[in-house]
């Protein structure tokens, strides 16, 4: 790994164009002290309203990458609900202060018009039968919105051939998303993209609600009950750390003492694949490896949350 700039001497820049977004990546990059080679750029994507979640991100590409930038941009082709894009939190100007304290280099807020110049793209992503399960069964659209956006951010921060130095690039993702981490690096892998993906562990309350921006639309009673999806989870985790069978369907009837939450799904898949896999009413002990999917509705907020089983 390469040493990160000096933070003393760092300063935010924020910008908004792509070409204003080139010249701030070719400027950090120019900028680093000689004999820091090979450089590392990482990109940090975000729909804004930031909380200790996306600061966890922000921290681990801090510490890995000599320039770090910042994608703020609320993508309108991911929300197949349109009251939810219009009450989705945007507080610029208090990310932009986290940001600086995080020690970011550049912030990208693009306008819609820099994203998408000519409209809704008319040559599409599409991420296939994975992307029309779990969130993309509720969410129509949400996935193919979600690779349209990333795949132009990735190009968007591309570090530049042109400089004649060789510039690891990464991105970092929340594991928290997990169908949608598992869509990138696909894409990643399918497309060819020069971009390592990196994950981030999920960041939670005291509590156990894991952070997300939508979490502000919660009432203290809902927020309360969402607590469950926590309880149901380390349930079967338990159960899995001492090789016992899971008994999904007995953790996921934690949900039904909860009349505030609505439960969605809670399914055990494989991590790589996201494909269901077959402990659900079984007596067998669980033995290898598995991710517990869940998804809930409290309110009109949708809450997801997962974690690994196994070694
Ligand atoms: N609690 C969390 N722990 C770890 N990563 C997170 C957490 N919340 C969000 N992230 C990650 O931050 C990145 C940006 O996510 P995003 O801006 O959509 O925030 P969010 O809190 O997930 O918002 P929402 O779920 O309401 O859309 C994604 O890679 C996401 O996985
Ligand atoms: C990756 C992302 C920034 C694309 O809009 C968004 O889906 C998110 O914040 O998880
Ligand atoms: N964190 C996933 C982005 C979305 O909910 O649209």
């Amino acid at each position: 790994m390469s040493t990160p700039a000096n933070s003393a001497s760092r300063a935010l820049r924020i910008v908004r164009t792509a070409a204003e977004l080139s010249t701030a990546i070719v400027q950090a990059l120019e900028g680093l002290a000689p004999g820091n080679s090979p450089a590392a750029l990482g990109l940090v994507p975000t729909m804004g309203a930031l909380h200790s979640g996306h600061e966890s991100l922000v921290s681990t590409a801090r510490e890995q990458n000599d320039v770090l930038v910042v994608s703020i941009f609320v993508n309108e082709l991911q929300f197949n609900d349109r009251a939810d894009f219009e009450r989705y939190p945007r507080t610029l100007d208090a990310d932009i202060e986290i940001l600086a304290r995080a020690g970011a280099d550049i912030v990208f807020a693009p306008e819609v018009s820099t994203v998408y110049p000519d409209g809704r793209p008319l040559v599409k992503l599409d991420s296939g039968a994975l992307g029309e399960k779990f969130e993309g069964a509720s969410r129509p659209g949400h996935f193919d919105g979600m690779l349209a956006v990333v795949a132009k951010l990735l190009h968007f921060c591309m570090p530049p051939a042109s400089l004649g130095v060789p510039v690891a690039y990464r991105a970092y993702f929340g594991q928290k998303d997990a169908q949608q981490l598992v869509l990138i690096n696909r894409m990643v892998a399918d497309l060819n993209y020069p971009v390592e993906i990196r994950s981030v562990p999920i960041i939670r309350s005291a509590e156990g609600l894991a952070l997300s921006s939508r979490n502000q639309f919660l009432t203290k009673e809902q927020a309360k009950a969402a607590l469950v999806i926590h309880r149901a989870l380390n349930l079967v985790k338990g159960r899995a750390d001492r090789h016992e069978p899971l008994y999904l369907e007995d953790a996921a009837g934690l949900f039904e003492m909860e009349p505030l939450v609505e439960l969605d799904y809670f399914e055990l898949v494989d991590p790589r694949t996201l494909q269901e896999l077959a402990f659900n009413c079984q007596d067998t002990p669980f033995t290898g490896e598995g991710l517990l999917l869940v998804a809930a509705k409290v309110g009109k907020v949708r809450l997801i949350d997962n974690m690994s089983l196994g070694y």
